[in-house]
């Protein structure tokens, strides 16, 4: 290792919060995790990183147990004899939507913070520092009546696409402000400032709440991204409907902070003292989990990354703002008029576990080490694509399975099976008789295929112009419209049954890669952007201009799967409208319950 500067990324996510240490050239020198139901389930009653409250459709984490993860994961690294003295700038990612409210004791708390043994970890010093224990996560789903009135409030959903990059969502943080103040308003007129995950964790390494990022800020419901302004009515609609209530909610919000790069400040003593940090070391802005995915490597127009962590999502560049009430737009972390385009799966990581534990078990395997995935993945690879063996009398299986309320399309809980023509999706009909289990493996992972490639074929079949990298080749006329490739990042990246299904429905004329980080790019991309919002000549050199030249992608990503297969992909094509069909027929029934 080099005697250079390192560059800490973090990524605060559902299940764990994640570090990892880089050099300028963007080697790997370090990594550590804590893994919040491994280290903290019993102590704060958690699975799966959330507590649940059932009845509401309430979902959430106590924040005290990031406080603890924070020094833990801290400890990990030095304890891993990580330089923490040669870090020059700290960056990172951290779960979207969910938000932390301060009290009015917090600015002092955290400007007091001490590495002091009789004061104790950050946890002990921050005891008042919070109007309220929990944050909500982006799984809760207690805000429906809220989302209405967002939608409502400029007219129509898709007007309020077109300010926010967004319709109305459960998870958006203007509609958890609005709920949280109506339920609790005294805890909402004893916040003296709320954050985002991203810009919590920031506070605490600067000792100071901290503006919110760029990206970020696209996921609340809240924030005009074309006027790049707080929007005032929909100020106003969260905070109750009056003038001083719109006006108290912007400064509980505060300013939100145009540059993603640069510094916002020196680090906290209470890390220097504690951990051997340079005071020098300098803190840029967080952002979310998924802005910070686009940024784990050069990623161009007609790429596509999908993460398949807790949540499944579905990302993309682009430099064409064209919002739609069915996905989310957002603003480039880095670059002032890139978007980010996203779909995002509740039913992800979790569903997949589910099909997989109802699986037969598989004769049992004596080694310890045994892969929880196999069976499943014996059952996705040996099931033909829509398990259409023979195409004159096979019909093509279609499933939805949503173990909790999805949010593309918005429904309740449930799943469903259908059959179509897999000729042309046509006689499509629900199935009543459930097929064998070990067919929903490939079924599932089909199904969260079909959902992303259904809507994101606007954006894979226009020409990439006034692109952000000169190299973007557009796809050759030859071939239907498809991404040029996708990425897979996040805990389900590792699965090569999975990639197969992902190349089999989505295509990739170049194929699909994972990123050899696995489920560490989000803190990968966190990292990248520190570096270069440290190391950028000025604020013109771009993200891409600055990694682009220091990336190296032998090391960096795997090819896992060819992608387009000629005559897999069409069959998959001939039965797209019928899935479109088979959501809006559950979508029906739900609506006329
Ligand atoms: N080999 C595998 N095959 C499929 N899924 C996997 C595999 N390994 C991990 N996962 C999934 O990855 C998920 C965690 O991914 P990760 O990106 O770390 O999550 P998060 O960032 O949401 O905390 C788990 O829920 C698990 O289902
Ligand atoms: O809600 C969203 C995006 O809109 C989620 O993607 C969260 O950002 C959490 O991600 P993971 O914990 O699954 O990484």
């Amino acid at each position: 290792m080099s005697e250079g500067p390192l560059y800490l990324g973090f990524d605060l996510s559902t299940q764990q919060l994640k570090a990892i240490v880089i050099q300028s050239d963007l080697s790997v020198v370090s990594s550590a995790k804590v893994d919040f139901d491994g280290d903290f389930g019993a102590k704060y009653g958690i699975k799966k990183g959330v507590q649940v409250n059932e009845a509401e459709g309430e979902v959430f984490a106590p924040v005290a147990m990031w406080l603890e993860a924070l020094d833990l994961v801290l400890q990990r690294l030095q304890e891993a004899n990580t330089p923490l003295n040669r870090i020059r700038g700290i960056s990172g990612s951290c779960q979207q939507h969910g938000s932390v409210y301060w009290s009015r004791e917090a600015e002092k708390l955290l400007a007091e913070l001490q590495a002091d043994e009789q004061r104790g970890k950050l946890v002990d010093q921050l005891k008042g520092a919070f109007s309220h224990p929990y944050a909500p996560n982006w799984q809760d789903h207690s805000t429906q009546a809220e989302c209405d009135k967002f939608d409502g409030a400029l007219g129509t959903a898709e007007r309020l696409a077109q300010a926010t990059g967004s319709a109305a969502h459960h998870r958006f943080t203007g509609t958890q402000i609005m709920r949280l103040r109506r339920k609790r308003p005294d805890m909402y007129a004893s916040t003296s400032r709320i954050s985002l995950v991203s810009s919590f964790l920031a506070s605490l390494f600067i000792g100071s709440v901290t503006p919110m990022d760029i990206s970020d800020v696209c996921g609340m419901n809240l924030w005009d991204i074309p006027s790049k302004t707080w929007s005032e009515t929909l100020l106003t609609l969260a905070a109750g409907g009056s003038a001083e209530g719109a006006a108290d909610l912007k400064s509980k919000l505060g300013e939100v902070r145009l540059d993603g790069g640069g510094s916002m400040g020196k680090i906290s003593p209470y890390f220097v003292g504690k951990y051997g940090f340079s005071p020098d070391c300098e803190i840029a802005p967080f952002t979310g989990d998924n802005p910070a995915t686009i940024l784990a490597l050069p990623l161009r127009p007609l790429d596509a990354i999908v993460s398949l962590g807790t949540s499944t999502t579905f990302l993309m560049i682009t430099p064409v703002y064209k919002p739609d009430p069915s996905y989310h737009f957002f603003n480039h972390p880095t670059t002032p008029g890139q978007y980010m385009f996203m779909l995002c799966y509740k039913n992800g990581g979790l569903a997949r576990e589910k099909v997989r534990d109802s699986l037969p078990a598989a004769p049992k395997d004596n080694s310890s080490a045994a892969d929880p995935w196999e069976t499943f993945n014996q059952h996705a690879l040996s099931t033909p694509p829509l398990d259409v063996s023979s195409p004159e009398t096979d019909k093509a299986k279609l499933g939805l399975y949503f173990y909790l309320p999805e949010i593309v399309p918005n429904i309740s809980a449930g799943t469903w099976r259908y059959e179509c023509s897999a000729a042309d999706g046509s006689d499509l009909q629900q199935v009543n008789q459930p097929w064998p289990v070990e067919k929903d493996a490939r079924i599932i992972v089909e199904s969260q295929a079909l959902s992303m490639r259904l809507r994101s074929q606007n954006l894979v079949s226009t020409s990439p112009s006034g692109t952000s990298s000169s190299s973007s080749s557009p796809l050759p006329p030859s071939l239907p419209a498809q991404p040029r490739r996708i990425y897979l990042v996040g805990g389900g990246s590792l699965n090569p049954a999975i990639a197969r299904i992902m190349g089999d429905v989505l295509g990739g004329v170049d194929g699909v890669y994972k990123l050899d980080v696995g489920g560490n790019a989000c803190a990968l991309g966190g990292a990248y952007k520190a570096v270069w919002a440290f190391e950028r000549k000025d604020e013109t050199e771009t993200f891409d201009e600055l990694i682009g030249k220091r990336w190296k992608e032998e090391g960096a990503i795997r090819k896992v799967d060819e992608g387009y297969k000629r005559g897999v992909f069409e069959g998959y094509g001939n039965v797209l409208g019928a899935f479109g069909e088979m959501e809006g027929r559950v979508l029906e029934v739900a609506r006329n319950k």
